[in-house]
């Protein structure tokens, strides 16, 4: 059997989007400077999701950006991908035998405004009724709904970089959008915030600013490669979000939040979870802690909370 310190190339499949190649810049730079000796050979992957224009529904949804990646994973063509945590699939909406190895260190899971190129900075709050608000999350339009019923709410498409040339151009369909502070920053584009949106009350998406690497759970090699790089307080962090996700039955395309803080001193996750309203309604929320040791257990805690407060009726769903 092939150890870790046997193998001589790695091949890292990822989104060639311009957001994609930042981290995985990062990324191997991490890995090349720990394992001088091993080849990174990066791969890109088009994504259905990068590839398809139109609604994300309309092609499966879930795992639009990760299901090509999966199929290069699970065929060898890859030993591991590389992607934003927010839009990798709980196990129950993809193939089994795709692990996570390693976790990069959180960065800011905060929501931003944005506006187009050259308009003075504003806020939500003050943004006139009618105003078309780009988003296409449903987090986001459901938060959208809740806090500025005023706004109206606009799908988008595409990548962050090209969304953000077509809102300057008068492109978009939409007057100003929403987009993660975390992947502004990686296209060095964090000038362009308008408004940093309160995660008090608009609430961030489990996994938010977070990139992680997967490889096949059948081989251990490539995994023990990898673990080492993974830094170990975000890695609790996400598996209590994901968790309190996962028993929601959720992902990317679920109205829902999830959000952990960890006590380094005591040792004790914390996960705020919510499902929200579609239609704008007051969202579900609930909260558990318990010992970082367990931090899915925490999530968990926290999911269950909510489908016992009933948020089956919110997530379309018979209860
Ligand atoms: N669905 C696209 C996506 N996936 C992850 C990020 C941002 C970076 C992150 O949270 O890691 C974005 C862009 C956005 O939501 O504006």
């Amino acid at each position: 059997m092939t150890s870790a310190t046997d193998l001589t190339t790695v091949r890292l499949g990822t989104r060639p989007s311009r957001m994609a190649m930042e981290q995985t810049g990062r990324f191997a730079d991490v890995f090349r400077a720990r394992y001088p000796q091993v080849l990174l050979d990066i791969v890109e992957i088009v994504s259905e999701g990068d590839r398809h224009r139109g609604p994300l529904s309309a092609i499966g949804g879930k795992g639009a950006f990760t299901r090509n990646a999966d199929r290069y994973l699970l065929d060898g063509r890859v030993q591991a991908t590389i992607a934003c945590a927010k839009d990798v699939p709980g196990p129950h909406d993809r193939s089994p035998g795709i692990v996570i190895a390693a976790v990069l260190p959180r960065e800011d899971t905060r929501d931003v405004l944005v506006l187009p190129a050259g308009h003075p900075a504003t806020t939500l709050a003050e943004l006139p009724p009618g105003t078309r608000v780009g988003t296409s999350a449903p987090r986001r339009s459901a938060l959208l709904k809740a806090l500025h019923p005023t706004l109206v709410q606009v799908p988008i498409r595409g990548n962050a970089d090209s969304r953000l040339r077509a809102l300057d151009e008068g492109k978009l369909g939409a007057d100003v959008m929403i987009a993660a502070l975390a992947g502004l920053r990686r296209l060095g584009r964090e000038d362009r915030v308008s408004e940093i949106l309160d995660p008090a009350v608009w609430l961030p998406a489990a996994g938010a600013g977070t990139v992680i690497v997967e490889h096949r759970s059948d081989d251990p090699a490539t995994g023990g490669l990898l673990a080492p790089l993974t830094h170990a307080p975000t890695r609790i962090l996400l598996d209590a979000e994901r968790a309190a996700l996962a028993t929601l039955h959720g992902g990317c395309l679920t109205a829902a939040s999830a959000h952990a803080t960890l006590d380094a001193v005591s040792g004790v996750v914390t996960v705020h979870a919510a499902v929200l309203d579609p239609a704008g309604g007051t969202p579900l929320r609930a909260s558990a802690s318990g010992p970082a040791t367990t931090p899915s257990t925490v999530g968990q805690d926290a999911g269950r909370q909510l489908l016992d407060a009933g948020a089956a009726r919110l997530l379309g769903r018979p209860a």
